[in-house]
């Protein structure tokens, strides 16, 4: 489902981010990426997002060649990507019902259709309560999981997480992960970068990269 071979990434000033990297990821896989500071964690995952192109080698998504991904299909890969990015911020105006509707409107849902299943959506990852709430009246860590609800909502195949629990406290954190998992349970395949090393210890599969390269995997 997502394969890179070969793939290096060399932004402007000569920054390699990734080096010759060579991974498959198997639908229904739950992967995490870890690795220091600089390591190349989100600019794999950009890639696999089109939000950057390889400098040299392949990019694989669902059958789609990412380096030669012309613009006007951008949104039907993304359409089968559910992306949870540090940039992507809920809007502060709108209610966290309202937050998690936007994706379905946007691909033109009926607004009815589209609040059952965000409020649904809510219900997953425990925020339903919350519905009608500003997100500003939510902790760091029911934004996140809020991000999640708009993630999800058009029921994608892959999600991307860069380092979807930075910065909050372990309870908190336990919550993002659990959402994520019972998405992965339910089919979802996802990668999800992270430095938390509770998380890592007890995964089944953890891609290591350190200065943009891959470090072998632990059997
Ligand atoms: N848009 C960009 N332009 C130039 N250099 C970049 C850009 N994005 C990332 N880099 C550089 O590429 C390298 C890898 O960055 P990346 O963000 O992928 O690492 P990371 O492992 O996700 O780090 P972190 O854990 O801090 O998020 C770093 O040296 C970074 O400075």
């Amino acid at each position: 489902m997502i394969e890179f071979v070969n793939v290096t990434k060399q932004y402007s000033g000569d920054t390699t981010a990734l080096r010759d990297v060579t991974l498959t990821v198997a639908k229904g896989e739950l992967v995490y990426l870890a690795g220091p500071s600089g390591a190349g964690k989100s600019t794999l995952l950009k890639l696999i997002a089109a939000m950057e192109r390889p400098t040299s080698g392949q990019v694989t998504v669902n059958g789609t060649d990412i380096g030669r991904l012309k613009s006007a299909g951008v949104p039907f890969l993304r359409r089968n990507l559910g992306l949870i990015f540090q940039q992507q911020r809920l809007l502060t105006d709108r209610s966290v019902l309202a937050n998690v509707m936007m994706p379905m409107l946007v691909t033109g849902l009926p607004r009815s259709q589209a609040e059952d299943r965000a409020r649904a959506a809510l219900d997953k990852v425990g925020l339903l309560s919350r519905a009608v709430a500003s997100p500003l009246a939510l902790s760091g860590g029911e934004q996140q999981r809020v991000s999640i609800a708009r993630a999800i909502v058009n029921r994608p195949q892959i999600i991307l997480a860069d380092e979807p629990t930075a910065n909050l406290d372990r309870a908190s954190a336990n919550k993002v992960f659990d959402a994520l998992r019972a998405f992965n349970k339910a089919g979802v395949t996802c990668l999800i970068s992270t430095h938390d090393e509770l998380v890592l210890d007890s995964a089944s599969r953890v891609i290591h990269l350190k200065q943009g390269a891959l470090l072998a995997e632990a059997a």
